[in-house]
């Protein structure tokens, strides 16, 4: 059976030291990895398939976009976003309803499909945001809300990534937008980047981004 292929690109955004890097990674290689010296965005392309269906998801790892004045440029160019925040630091979350409020105001509802992560769960002492708060910004913000840690384990990463991009080929059917050509790595070439150096400081390059 011919199964079908869909584009789907995704944008993770969220603080500084939030875990985006961190959820991404796992996410692709099932691996967690400690530290990255984090110097711009890294672009991931990406195939699954799961549902009867395949889908090429091109990741952009998003660092420090509110500083570089990239942030617009992402929120045009993805079909899906992950705003990630991390449970044990407040401004993170206050900094991650920002982001859905941004989403909301720059793209039609029902346009992107969105997902809230509350990263760190495994910090549980450290905790400052309850879950529950995390639950009522996704239900104020009409999206999907999934609590995390790339720490402890795939299954999450997994989990919340898969809800995305099924509401993403969802909303895909319904509302064909026009594809721009990015340039992108291969996961190998960018795992083999990553675990091919020293893997407690992984230094990422900002890719050539034409849109
Ligand atoms: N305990 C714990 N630490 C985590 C988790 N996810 C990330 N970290 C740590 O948090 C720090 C930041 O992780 P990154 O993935 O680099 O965060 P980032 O959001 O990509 O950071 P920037 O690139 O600076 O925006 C690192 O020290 C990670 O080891 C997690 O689930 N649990």
């Amino acid at each position: 059976m011919k199964m079908t292929v869909n584009r789907i690109r995704v944008v993770v955004l969220g603080s500084p030291r939030s875990g985006k890097s961190a959820v991404v990674v796992r996410y692709l290689t099932k691996r967690y990895i400690g530290e990255y010296s984090s110097t711009g965005d890294f672009l991931y392309q990406h195939r699954v398939a799961f549902d009867g269906a395949v889908s090429e998801v091109e990741i952009l790892d998003t660092s420090n976009c509110a500083i570089r004045g990239c942030l617009a440029e992402h929120v045009r160019w993805g079909d899906a976003f992950a705003v990630v925040y991390s449970v044990c630091e407040r401004r993170s979350f206050l900094a991650a309803a920002e982001l859905l409020s941004l989403l909301e105001r720059t793209r039609l509802p029902g346009c992107a499909a969105v997902t809230l992560l509350g990263n760190k769960r495994d910090l549980e002492h450290a905790r400052e945001v309850h879950a529950e708060e995390g639950q009522e910004l996704s239900l104020r913000f009409g999206c999907q809300f999934y609590e995390v840690s790339a720490a402890e384990s795939c299954a999450g990463a997994a989990l919340a990534f898969h809800a995305l991009l099924r509401e993403a080929r969802a909303l895909a059917l319904l509302l064909p937008a026009p594809r721009r050509k990015l340039a992108a790595y291969s996961v190998s070439k960018v795992i083999g980047t990553i675990f091919g150096k020293n893997s407690k400081s992984v230094r990422k390059k900002r890719p050539s981004l034409s849109i």
